[in-house]
């Protein structure tokens, strides 16, 4: 059974206080009390939701659970469909953002200003193959801010990050997963604490990224998003580096269940991935050298 993955707050509001306010009382279905949108409009549950589905988000500017709460928000670039996240503590100011991208820098920058954070580390999920990294800029535009990248990805940066290290600000944590096979420096970033992964190109909504190119390998990904990200509890929010058809986020529930390659056999997942046939993505040729050394290759 699928829960409610988290929610990350963007107005302050605390998580319980926000489900109040969509909590219309008296309105159950099948035993459950059924969320209505904001708007006061009950939503149609499906089948399968009537059988005791329900996923949503809800997106607010803070989120807070338990004793933990961070500011968190998605930002988009419609040309690469990438998504860059802004992390940050509330309390000491210390930011985060991770996979930024070169056009957008300064979109990224005037935000970390107009919400008065202080950016302390812009990180990469992985070397991007499809865009410039933000990250070469973003240090030139706050320049106490340090570059991190995995160690495995063999690109430039302040720091190199590995398995197992902890990535601090303020009092959040992301936790290190290595989880190559898109390419063999891929690394998830996992917030126990707030119960999400930033997944970067292993896991996308009901898809993956593809492994062939830069050192991919579908039997390598398949490995590792079943060890490191699919065996994280369920209602662990996912958000990937990109999507394509206009998804957000899922969680460790959803894509267990519904994930159309990543619930295949080992087997008929490798062959899947070796036969996509998908073109090489337009900026490959300019991405990779850039992206080598942290986006400041040929920098305006
Ligand atoms: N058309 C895009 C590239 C699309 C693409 O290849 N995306 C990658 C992630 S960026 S390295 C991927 O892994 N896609 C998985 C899939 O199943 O599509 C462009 O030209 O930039
Ligand atoms: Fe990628």
């Amino acid at each position: 059974m699928l829960k409610p993955f988290p929610v990350h707050s963007e107005t302050g509001l605390g998580f319980i206080t926000m489900l109040r306010s969509v909590l219309r009382p008296g309105v159950i279905l099948g035993g459950r009390r059924t969320p209505l949108n904001p708007h006061g409009r009950t939503i149609c549950l499906s089948g399968r939701e009537k059988a005791g589905t329900l996923a949503f988000s809800l997106r607010k500017f803070t989120q807070t659970r338990g004793s933990g709460v961070m500011i968190f928000r998605q930002l988009f670039d419609r040309d690469s469909c990438t998504y860059t996240y802004l992390l940050a503590d509330p309390d000491t100011k210390e930011a985060v953002l991770v996979d930024p991208v070169i056009e957008l820098a300064e979109r990224d920058a005037k935000l970390v200003d107009q919400m008065g954070l202080n950016l302390i580390y812009v990180m990469n999920t992985h070397m991007h193959a499809d865009h410039i990294t933000g990250t070469g800029l973003l240090k030139k535009l706050v320049p106490s801010c340090q570059s991190v990248i995995s160690k495995e990805s063999g690109a430039m940066a302040d720091v190199h990050v590995e398995h197992g290290e902890v990535v601090k600000f303020g009092e959040q944590e992301l936790e290190v997963r290595q989880t190559p096979g898109h390419t063999n420096g891929c690394v998830t970033y996992v917030c126990h604490g707030e119960k999400f992964a930033l997944t970067g190109d292993a896991l996308l909504v009901r898809g993956c990224g593809r492994t062939d190119f830069q050192e991919g390998s579908a039997e390598t990904l398949y490995e590792s998003v079943h060890s490191q990200i699919l065996s994280l509890p369920d209602d662990f929010a996912l958000y990937p580096a990109h999507d394509y058809v206009g998804h957000t986020v899922t969680s460790v529930a959803e894509e267990k269940e519904f994930n159309p390659r990543l619930t295949k056999s080992k087997e008929e997942f490798i062959d899947l991935m070796n036969n996509l046939g998908l073109a090489y993505p337009r900026k490959i040729d300019i991405s990779l050298p850039a992206n080598k050394v942290c986006g400041l290759y040929n920098l305006p």
